[in-house]
């Protein structure tokens, strides 16, 4: 199969889709690769490197989707990118459908087969592809949290471990998956009051026999949320349904509550946010104030710190692409229930129900189109 990865185009956005390592596995499988020009730069690749595993760089985005039978990305297709795909061909990348209305009709408009990173699971019930960005966004938003609370950039000026003689930040983290559990325990590093909040008693049970030391951990409530929230420094929304539109957890009446200069990090925000005030921000221009409540909502707060985020994505993709590659969409779906999962576009068909769902369009079996 040919294989293409154009370069990222979102705005400070440095990851890329192949790695070096993963062009040579698919090159010595018998696959060709195309690559666009300087597409790995971001992430510390040269052309060379790819070059010399065997893959071509092609010049521009358009002679890459036009060559390709599969196009290999990071993040969702921008508008530009979604008028290049064509019917047929197989999109691999982070989608996030559910809040994307305009994406959800270029994308069934295109005729193209599409399969979200962010859907595709594994047999213990997680996450497979969307797990390695949640692992580097949750020990990241710490990171940006304490620098929203900064003064300067218009948080209420708390350092998150205090100093001797002067208590920690508090921190609460609204969903104990992948992203809350590391941003829970970078937190804690920091020398923060960390509590975590979560509607699962087993993953409530599960943070408090590893890391019951280190942080708290709550049953997640409308009441218990908004009275912790209300003494919160920093606050940190980490919850999801899976392929779903986040649920929308504080309301812009509640932020009233919050302390003045309190900071949000929404890194749900890419499923819509779990604020009502949550929409999504750059890295050029992360936050924004509603109501004195600092705002951060970085979309794809990975691409911070691309090289480590891009060896991480493609540790995951690889054997799924792969396989992808080596049998075709509908044998590799049809053999990898989890792969399957990942579907949410097929030929002018929504196959995927919590983003018809969020959409209100009709969706069919993702199996039917097999
Ligand atoms: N902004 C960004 O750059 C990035 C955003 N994300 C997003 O972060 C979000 C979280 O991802 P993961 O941690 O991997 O998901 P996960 O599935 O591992 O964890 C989500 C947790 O939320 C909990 N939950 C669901 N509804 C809840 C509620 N009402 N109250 C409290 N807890 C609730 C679930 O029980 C689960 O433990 C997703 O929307 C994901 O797409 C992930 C990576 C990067
Ligand atoms: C998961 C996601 O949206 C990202 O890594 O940007
Ligand atoms: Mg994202």
């Amino acid at each position: 199969m040919k294989i293409g990865c154009p370069k990222e185009i979102k705005p400070q956005e440095f990851r890329v889709g192949i790695t070096p390592n993963a062009a040579q596995e698919a090159v010595g499988r018998g696959h060709s690769v195309v690559i666009e020009t300087s597409a790995g730069v971001g992430s510390g690749f040269s052309d060379e490197d790819y070059v010399a595993v065997g893959a071509s760089i092609l010049g521009t985005a358009e002679e890459v989707f036009a060559t390709a039978d599969m196009i290999v990305k990071v993040k969702e297709p921008q508008p530009v990118e979604r008028k290049m795909l064509r019917e047929g061909q197989l999109l691999f990348t982070y989608l996030h459908l559910a809040p994307d209305p305009a994406q959800t009709k270029d994308l069934l408009e295109s005729g193209a087969t599409c399969i979200a990173y962010e859907t595709v699971t594994d047999d213990r019930g997680g996450l497979p592809l969307l797990a390695p960005m949640s692992e580097v966004a949750g020990r990241l938003a710490p990171q940006v949290g304490a620098w929203t609370l900064q003064k300067a950039n218009g948080g209420r000026g708390v350092l998150m471990g205090g100093v001797p003689g002067v208590g920690p930040a508090r921190v609460v983290v609204i969903g104990g998956g992948v992203v809350g559990t590391h941003a829970a325990k970078v937190a804690a590093g920091m020398g923060a009051d960390v509590t975590v909040l979560d509607r699962s008693l087993p993953r409530l049970r599960y943070l408090d026999d590893v890391f019951g030391g280190l942080f708290k951990n709550q049953y997640s409530s409308a009441g218990s949320t908004i009275e912790l929230v209300r003494q919160a420094d920093l606050v940190i929304g980490a919850v999801l349904v899976h392929g779903a539109a986040a649920p929308k957890l504080i309301s812009r009446a509640q932020l009233s509550e919050m302390k003045p200069g309190a900071a949000i990090v929404d890194v749900a925000i890419d499923q819509g946010g779990c604020f009502e005030t949550s929409h999504a921000t750059t890295h050029q221009d992360p936050i924004y104030d509603v109501d004195g409540i600092m705002h951060y909502c970085v979309a794809n707060m990975p691409g911070a710190v691309a090289r480590t985020s891009t060896i991480a994505l493609g540790n995951a993709t690889l054997p799924f692409m792969l396989a992808l590659a080596t049998k075709g969409w509908k044998k590799a779906c049809a053999d990898d229930k989890h792969l399957l999962n990942g579907l949410n576009v097929h030929a002018g068909k929504l196959t995927y129900a919590a983003v018809g769902e969020a959409l209100g369009l009709e969706t069919v079996d993702a199996s039917s189109v097999l």
